[in-house]
């Protein structure tokens, strides 16, 4: 059951209370040795030309292969020509920055409900012992349209709704499309993964906001985790980094890339693809200097799909590692809040 909503970290800086100790001491998931507010090693993200992605040329060919590798290792990747304008991309990223500058009366107009998801508000709070990340977010079901709930939908600023509608349909077209280019980077029939994932898969948007913190070294921003999602396109921030991945044991900094989706694989999609394609442990350390933006879209199956691996993908040579399973959403935030690897919650 969660408890009651605690202050956002924006109100918790703007009061100058100090910091609670409810922040400190966070779990940083593996990377001994490394500090946390410490100079990890840049990572390389391959980056990928969808529309090559479907071209029967030796250029197609060689992109097929990019997206294999980088999905199979680190599970992530960038994709260019994807048919979003930089110009959108950056209102988007504009718009949410805005949204967080409003006033917190302004913004606890859209409140998320104790015990609901949707809304804007802080981490949500399940045991009165649990380290807090130091992130403020607003959470939105942006599809099926009949899923929304407008009331956490901000009037403010201007035309904030419109965009994420609009964003949410231009995301709609990608993320089939990554899934039809993933399936024929694995040899499998286009459509399986569109299939699997069913015409009713859902998308939800959470904005995140991370203020400067005055003890990165000490403070995360957001803790070690999988996402529970297919795949995430995320809206890095143009300026600020902080986001890792964890790859053999060690945290490597991601590169900041302005105007590009990052494409990451989730544990549902590790789940169809029998384990081909890695859903990476990532995090995001805070720093003391500049708050950062992130729009991370989830695309997810609807509770009562059917989810498995796929036949092409098991085999004698390659077993099935994981179960038949409905709403993974329910095994991924159980294993979550007990700060325990979600996916095990699917293996055989
Ligand atoms: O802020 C980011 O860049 C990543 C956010 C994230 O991992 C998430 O919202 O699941
Ligand atoms: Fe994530």
């Amino acid at each position: 059951m969660e408890k009651p909503k605690l202050k956002t970290v924006q109100e918790l800086v703007a009061a100058g209370e100090g910091l609670p100790e409810r922040y400190l001491f966070p779990p940083t998931g593996g990377g001994e040795g490394q500090p946390l507010n410490g100079l990890m090693p840049e990572m390389e993200i391959s980056a990928i030309d969808l529309s090559l992605l479907f071209s029967s040329s030796d250029e197609g060919q060689e992109e097929l292969r990019k997206l294999h590798s980088a999905l199979s290792t680190w599970g992530v990747v960038q994709v260019r020509n994807h048919g979003i304008t930089e110009a959108f991309l950056d209102k988007v990223y504009a718009q949410t920055k805005q949204f967080f500058a409003f006033s917190t009366e302004e913004k606890q107009k859209y409140a998320r409900e104790v015990g609901g998801y949707q809304g804007y508000g802080n981490d949500i709070i399940i045991s009165d012992d649990q380290a807090l990340d130091w992130i403020d977010r607003l959470h939105l079901t942006t599809y099926p349209e009949d899923l929304r709930q407008l009331k956490f939908w901000p009037e403010i600023p201007t035309g904030f709704r419109e965009t994420l509608h609009e964003y949410t349909m231009k995301l709609n077209i990608l993320r089939d499309q990554l899934f039809k280019g993933m399936a024929r980077s694995l040899e499998l029939e286009d459509n399986c993964f569109v299939e699997m994932c069913g015409e009713n898969s859902i998308m939800d948007i959470r904005f995140n906001m991370y203020p400067p913190c005055p003890r990165p070294d000490k403070v995360i921003g957001s803790r070690p985790h999988t996402d529970g999602s297919a795949v995430t396109l995320l809206l890095p921030d143009k300026n600020v980094g902080g986001l890792q991945f964890l790859k053999d044991g060690n945290w490597y900094e991601a590169p900041i890339i302005p105007d590009t989706i990052l494409v990451t694989v989730g544990d549902v999609l590790e789940i169809m693809s029998n384990g081909v394609y890695k859903s990476p442990i990532h995090r995001v350390v805070t720093n003391t200097e500049k708050e950062r933006i992130s729009v991370a879209t989830f695309c997810f199956p609807h509770a009562e799909q059917v989810i498995q691996p796929v036949d092409g993908l098991v085999s004698e040579a390659t077993p099935r590692l994981y179960k038949t399973i409905k709403n993974y959403a329910e095994i991924y935030f159980k294993y979550y809040h007990q700060g325990r690897k979600s996916i095990e919650g699917a293996m055989v």
